[in-house]
């Protein structure tokens, strides 16, 4: 293998050999293809509820960074959608690509975005994260796409902590935000039962994918690229690409909450 084909880090196409519920039958992303999507009008609309206060830290976790919230209460929450019950806001991260004709995970009708966002909720009948990560019903996770345009003032707080956390296991703090003003105005979505897309690849997330994407521009791309998968001392090596492809629908039904 030339040194440009070698794979530093064993990814997707590897992980069955550790984590054999990679080739399971309810695996995330997917392909969605919104004709064959169902449009449910039982489908209530989404509630969420997130107080700034519950920012607690931002962590380069060596395979993205994320942002992480005090859960200890229903101070931020989700709930409506497809989902019963209180889902506590945990974290959210994000996946990209090395190139900005690449990067999301769930893809449209075959087309990818540069970034998606993930914000990841438990379900609070369970007693912590830890716990619900393992259940059917444990997780709901809304993701956003984000497209090229105009640079989005909202992400920059975010985009501006990097500089302290550009190598895997650096965190620094992080208050004061209010993950609500990274979502589109729209908050239509479609729904479909499926995973964690990391190892362990949990198949215990009710996904909520919004339709509308937000903004992103190539400059601000470039931070999210500026970030190293490796730990300080190591050879660098940039955080890119740390998306994983659509896998099989496997018989499962997308809905829409719009028609
Ligand atoms: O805890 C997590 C939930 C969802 C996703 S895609 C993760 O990478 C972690
Ligand atoms: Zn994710």
């Amino acid at each position: 293998l030339g040194w440009r084909t070698v794979k530093r880090h064993p990814g997707p196409e590897k992980w069955a050999e550790s984590f054999p519920i990679a080739n399971g039958p309810r695996q995330s992303p997917i392909d969605i293809v919104p004709t064959q999507a169902q449009h449910d009008h039982s489908l209530k609309h989404l509630k969420l509820k997130y107080d700034p206060a519950t920012a607690k830290g931002i962590l380069n976790n060596g395979h993205s960074f994320q942002v992480d919230f005090v859960d200890d209460d229903n101070s931020s929450t989700l709930a409506g959608g497809p989902i019963s019950g209180i889902y506590r806001l945990r974290q959210f991260h994000f996946h990209w690509g090395s190139s900005d004709d690449k990067g999301s995970e769930h893809t449209i009708a075959g087309t990818k975005f540069p970034c998606e966002l993930h914000l990841v909720h438990w379900n609070t009948k369970y007693p912590n994260f830890g716990e619900a990560a393992s259940k059917p019903d444990g997780l709901a996770v809304v993701g956003v796409f984000l497209k090229i345009g105009s640079a989005n003032p909202r992400l920059q707080k975010v985009l501006d902590a990097l500089d302290d956390i550009r190598s895997k296991g650096r965190q620094t703090t992080f208050s004061n935000f209010d993950p609500k003003t990274l979502l589109p105005a729209s908050l239509d979505y479609w729904t479909y039962e499926g995973s964690l897309t990391t190892p362990p690849l949990l198949e215990s997330v009710t996904w909520i994918v919004l339709k509308d994407p937000i903004s992103v521009s190539p400059a601000q791309m470039a931070k999210f690229r500026s970030l190293l998968f490796t730990s300080e001392g190591e050879a660098p090596c940039c955080m890119v690409d740390n998306y994983r492809p659509p896998q099989p629908l496997k018989g499962r039904k997308v809905r829409a909450s719009f028609k």
